[in-house]
């Protein structure tokens, strides 16, 4: 097998957009919703629109339960979606199982966060990746050629020399040699897309920076679009070209990651940046401090199953103004490198009209630090 080392098309192409993604769980065993005409469901994901390019990193950010793994199992579709598209290459596409699965497949691959539990204990090495070569038709003609490609996709991975690892079983390998396995069977499809869902939060700390800077190479080596899922906002500084910020369900920041990790403009950003104070704690950082730790600072995330009315975050805002509780904010601009925010804070009109904090519920002494944007700098796009 020759695996691509650049495809079709060109860097920074679109490869796989969501547009619109919604995702919709029925609550299931609630008594009263047998009766109900509307049935409760977990808002898990709503609205979300984002493109994956050829030859760059998306990181999506956010704590626990703000609808990350929901997306990628979207866009791996691994479930239906409930409503808004997923297009790859500009074609709208849907599927459930058979041959048009795995055609989708072959291009998008998710590599998942435990690398423990993904590959199944009484297989070699050599079985897991001779199989995705096998069924997506790169495991060439005969012995030799297959064993060519089971060299060539554990040199890809940094798994040197490959006669050590191929017969190998997952217990006989650390956790940072398994996720990289895991990531040479990703690539047995010779993909175009990598989901990848916290592949690095399960590792030990210090090997974690491997993993990533691996995943880095392949993004260059071989131009593929990849998804990179985490809780920790400093190593999407480090990581991904472009980052965007989940709350709740719903996108609520976006922008070159240098950007938004240094200079975030929606309050939720800025005290999930709060929370990772030191921008040249990059090493420690890749699984240092994360979402979930930005809670203990501001509150609790809503219930998806009845979400706030207006912006989501607006019960934890302390820049919270009346508006924030009854009208979604759209996406507004704040520069022209493309950085937009989901904040009323950056509409002039609204701000003029109610100062920031006037309806601040949390307004403790762990807020973040006051705005030192340009609030209603924005425009509605
Ligand atoms: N199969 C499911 N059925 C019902 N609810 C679900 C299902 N999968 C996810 N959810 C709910 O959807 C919401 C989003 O979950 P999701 O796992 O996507 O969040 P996340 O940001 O990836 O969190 P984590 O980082 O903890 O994995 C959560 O409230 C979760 O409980």
């Amino acid at each position: 097998m020759t695996l691509s080392e650049s495809g079709a098309a060109p860097a920074g192409e679109v490869v796989l957009e969501a547009v619109g993604l919604t995702k919709h769980f029925p609550v299931r065993g609630r008594l009263r919703d047998l009766f109900s005409r509307t049935p409760a469901v977990v808002h898990a994901v709503d609205d979300v629109s984002f493109a994956l390019r050829r030859g760059r990193v998306t990181a999506l950010v956010g704590e626990s339960g703000s609808g990350k793994s929901t997306v990628a199992r979207l866009l791996a579709q691994l479930h239906p979606r409930t409503a808004g598209d997923i297009r790859l290459h500009g074609t709208s596409t849907r599927v459930r199982g058979g041959r048009r699965f795995r055609a989708y497949v072959r291009r998008v691959q998710l590599i998942l966060q435990d690398p423990f539990a993904s590959l199944n204990p009484v297989h070699t090495v050599r079985h897991h990746l001779t199989r995705p070569l096998r069924i997506h038709g790169n495991a060439g003609r005969g012995g030799e050629e297959l064993e060519r490609a089971l060299t060539d996709l554990l040199t890809r991975v940094n798994l040197t020399p490959p006669e050590r690892y191929l017969d190998a079983f997952p217990h006989e390998l650390s956790g940072g040699q398994r996720q990289r396995v895991a990531i040479a069977r990703a690539l047995g499809a010779d993909p175009e897309v990598l989901l990848a869902d916290e592949p690095v939060s399960m590792l030990d700390v210090s090997i974690r920076l491997g993993v990533l800077n691996l995943l880095q190479d392949l993004k260059q080596r071989l131009d593929l679009a990849i998804l990179y899922i985490t809780h920790d906002i400093a190593s999407a500084r480090y990581f991904a070209d472009e980052t965007i910020v989940m709350y709740a369900g719903r996108m609520v920041e976006g922008g070159d990651s240098e950007t938004v990790t240094q200079a975030p403009a929606h309050p939720y950003t800025r005290l999930l940046t709060g929370s990772a104070p030191d921008p040249e704690r990059i090493v420690g950082a890749v699984g240092g401090a994360d979402a979930s730790r930005a809670d203990r600072g501001g509150g609790e995330p809503p219930s998806l199953i009845k979400p706030p009315a207006g912006c989501r975050f607006h019960p934890r805002c302390p820049q919270a103004m009346r508006r924030c509780a009854t009208d979604l904010p759209p996406r507004l601009t704040i520069d022209e490198s493309g950085h937009w925010a989901a904040c009323w804070l950056f509409d002039a009109a609204t701000v003029a009209a109610d100062p920031p904090g006037s309806a601040a519920a949390d307004t403790d002494s762990t807020a973040p630090p006051a705005l030192t944007g340009r609030p209603g700098a924005g425009e509605a796009r």
